[in-house]
């Protein structure tokens, strides 16, 4: 980090007021004093590389030279990430050192993170052998190729086909209409050579089902793509400018027999299908990247939270009393109620991703001893954490951005791009929309089993005990608050569940009904994961070995996520809990108090998030708050200030300026 004598002097003033260490809130945010170290000291390592450095900003080139730029750094970034593991024997700890070096998203996202997971989820140990150490060491590189033109929610309904030929002991792969085309996996565009294709397998004229294949589409020498392939690149999006996102279709591609992935079912040289014994295993690396999607949540809540608070504690807009200097923005209360939900926020995210981290080894564990019995919840909890926590994610973003005014539109602030990138999260991995209604299925199994009086999984067991008890009267307090969003989604959960019932006493059969009622059963399940990520919070706060200068601070983000989202839900909670008018006005009060109390220690707890410049790539959010100077030096970067006259001038304006005086 930059050094105090540097720094603009309000922020040297915010950091001389916060109550508690820094270093200590680090140190817990990322695991310990040692994952610190070894976090910073990897990511000296990669910022130390000259040619990674961009010459100018990302935004003056093209779709093309973006992309050239981004494969560029991410084969050097690959390099100091092996060497690093050969020197110290294991892979770079967590480090979100990537957005440093591409900003954007790498082209390699797709490989490291869905294509060499599945090869080791859904691969036999044989088949893990032979790709495991060739994608691993990039001697080929994959995408996960599921998505098409299509289908991309409903997977049972793609139409890639894979048809098994005994004779030669291949599946042929096609891609019979235009909807069958795959459309959007990263890197498929022009830089993979294989993938995990997705298709439905036929054997005989019979299906079975979706599965997924190792496809090599591009030879490894030229980079041509092999007869009976055709690929290419989807254009430009939101954001996700360099994660080459792109389409494939095949035309009679024929691929050995062994290139299906065959952990879970199995075809047989004969084409005798084998049956795995729960053909939802195949959706795996889906769950996994769910839950790391948590995990982006909190960063991004973190990224965005770290420039809006320090560009606050520096700008200076009007007065709060006419006596006095422009104050702060950051001491307008509005600003705060802005800002401080995204820091607390970024906290939730973070020890929901921890919990849900814990819950998916677990799982994983069990499974690999052929135990499915809480497969289920961990599907259903990790669809409905990544739909809220990326949802909320993507408003903090855009609510950081608005925070910084006029500046926060500027592309060197960073937040553009940080909100096209978190916000795509709302649909990939699973539409939120499709994700909540898999968990309100859940929730439904959950409700009538607990009507039953049978025993429910750990993150349902709420609705049997408040099934059980009758409500209890309100506490004001953050274990009160826990339980009263509890009611809430127990009171959705039974509400839909009796609105289905309603609707099939009127002669629906169960789907429409389903239908009809799917608004609620989606509030429910957003009122289950409310439940759930404030329980888990602040569950996490009261358990941290944080000092007590430290764990004040955190109880008060903890209780401001609660009170915020008290506030926020407030209908509900007058409907399903027994919340009362002056219990709200107190909460109120409360909230108001706890901005107030948060406020000296605002630049101190983003500071704890330990996001260096590189990281941030923000002119607004630097350490050393040198906001206007950063703005200038970035402006100035721009080709059209390279020159003093643009040849605009000569061949548009001066002959419409011409012409208009005749
Ligand atoms: C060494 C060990 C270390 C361990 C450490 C542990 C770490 C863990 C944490 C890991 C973090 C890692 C970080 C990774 C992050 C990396 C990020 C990089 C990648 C970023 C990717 C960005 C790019 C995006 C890629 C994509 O988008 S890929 C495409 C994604 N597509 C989708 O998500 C499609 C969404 N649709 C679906 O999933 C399904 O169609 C559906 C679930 C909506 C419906 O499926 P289907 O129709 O078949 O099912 P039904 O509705 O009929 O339901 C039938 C029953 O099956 C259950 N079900 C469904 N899915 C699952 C599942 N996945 N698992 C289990 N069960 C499932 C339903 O619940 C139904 O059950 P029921 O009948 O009993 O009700
Ligand atoms: C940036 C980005 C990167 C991606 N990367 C990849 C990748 O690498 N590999 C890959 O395979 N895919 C990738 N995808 C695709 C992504 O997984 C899909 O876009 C996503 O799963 C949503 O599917 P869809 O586009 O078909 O949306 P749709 O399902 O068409 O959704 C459109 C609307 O229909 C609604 N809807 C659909 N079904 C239902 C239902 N059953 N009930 C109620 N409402 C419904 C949705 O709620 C939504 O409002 C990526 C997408 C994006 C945006």
């Amino acid at each position: 980090m930059s050094t105090e004598t540097k720094c603009n002097p309000d922020l040297v003033r915010e950091r001389a007021k916060c109550t508690f260490d820094v270093n200590e809130l680090i140190n817990l945010f990322y695991g310990s004093e040692k994952a610190t170290k070894e976090r910073r000291h990897f990511e000296d390592a990669v910022l130390a590389v000259k040619e990674l450095k961009d010459a100018i900003p990302e935004e003056y080139l093209s779709h093309k030279e973006r992309y050239e730029n981004g494969v560029r750094k991410a084969t050097i970034l690959r390099d100091v990430y092996r060497d690093y593991k050969a020197k110290h024997n294991r892979d770079p700890p967590p480090n979100q050192i990537t957005k440093a070096v591409i900003k954007d998203i790498s082209p390699f996202l797709l490989h490291n993170g869905m294509f060499v997971p599945t090869i080791a989820g859904q691969g036999t140990p044989e088949q893990q052998a032979e790709w495991l150490p060739k994608a691993e060491s990039m001697q080929i590189i994959g995408t996960y190729a599921q998505t098409e033109l299509g289908h991309g929610s409903f997977i049972r309904g793609l139409e890639t086909i894979a048809t098994y030929d005994p004779k030669t002991e291949e599946f042929v792969l096609n891609n019979p209409t235009l909807t069958s085309f795959k459309w959007w996996p990263g890197g498929l565009g022009s830089t993979v050579n294989h993938c995990v294709v997705v298709a439905q397998l036929y054997i005989n004229g019979k299906s079975h089902g979706i599965h997924p294949f190792i496809a090599q589409i591009r030879d490894l020498d030229t980079h041509k793509p092999l007869p009976g392939v055709k690929v290419g690149e989807i254009g430009p999006k939101m954001g996700f400018q360099t994660a080459n996102n792109g389409f494939l279709g095949f035309d009679n591609f024929r691929i050995p027999r062994k290139n299906m992935l065959m952990k879970n079912a199995q075809v047989l040289k004969d084409g005798t299908f084998v049956k795995g014994i729960n053909e939802k295993l195949t959706y795996g690396t889906m769950v996994m990247v769910r839950v790391g999607i948590v995990g982006d949540c909190s960063f991004y809540a973190a990224l965005a939270a770290t420039i809006a608070v320090r560009y606050s504690a520096v700008r200076h807009q009007s007065h709060i009393k006419a006596s006095e200097p422009e104050a702060q923005i950051l001491d307008y209360l509005t600003q705060q109620h802005k800002l401080f939900i995204a820091v607390a926020s970024s906290h939730v995210y973070r020890n929901a991703y921890l919990w849900m981290e814990k819950m998916y080894t677990n799982v994983m564990k069990e499974l690999s001893q052929d135990k499915q019995d809480n497969l289920p919840e961990l599907h259903a909890t990790a669809c409905c954490l990544k739909a809220v926590c990326s949802r909320d994610a993507g408003s903090l973003v855009e609510e950081c951005r608005l925070a910084c005014g006029g500046h926060g539109y500027m592309a060197s602030s960073n937040l553009p791009l940080t909100y096209g990138v978190t916000i795509a999260a709302v649909t990939y991995e699973g539409e939120r929309t499709v994700l909540l209604l898999q968990t309100a299925r859940y929730l439904m199994k959950a409700w009538m089993a607990a009507l039953k009086g049978k025993v429910l999984s750990p993150s349902v067991s709420y609705l049997l005990n408040s099934l059980k008890e009758s409500k209890k009267p309100w506490q004001n307090t953050p274990e009160g608050i826990v339980k009263g969003f509890q009611h809430v989604s127990f009171g959705k959960v039974k509400a839909a569940y009796e609105t289905i019932q309603k609707y099939m006493k009127q002669g629906k059969d169960y789907e429409d009904a389903w239908n009809l009622a799917s608004v609620q059963l989606v509030k429910a399940s957003e009122a289950h994961s409310r439940a759930i990520l404030c329980e888990v919070s602040w569950e996490a706060v009261c358990s941290s070995s944080a000092s007590p200068n430290l764990s004040r601070v955190l109880q008060q983000l903890a209780q401001l996520y609660l009170t915020y989202w008290t506030l926020e839900t407030s209908g509900d909670l007058l409907l399903y809990s027994n919340i009362t008018k002056d219990d709200l006005i107190i909460l109120r009060d409360k909230y108001e108090e706890l901005l107030v109390a948060i406020r000296p220690n605002a630049v101190g707890l983003v500071d704890g998030f330990d996001l260096r410049d590189e990281i941030l790539n923000s002119t607004l959010g630097s350490y050393d708050g040198r906001v206007y100077e950063r703005l200038m030096e970035e402006a100035l970067k721009s080709p059209l200030n390279q020159e003093t006259v643009n040849s605009s001038f000569h061949k548009y304006l001066k002959p419409m300026m011409e012409k208009a005086k005749l």
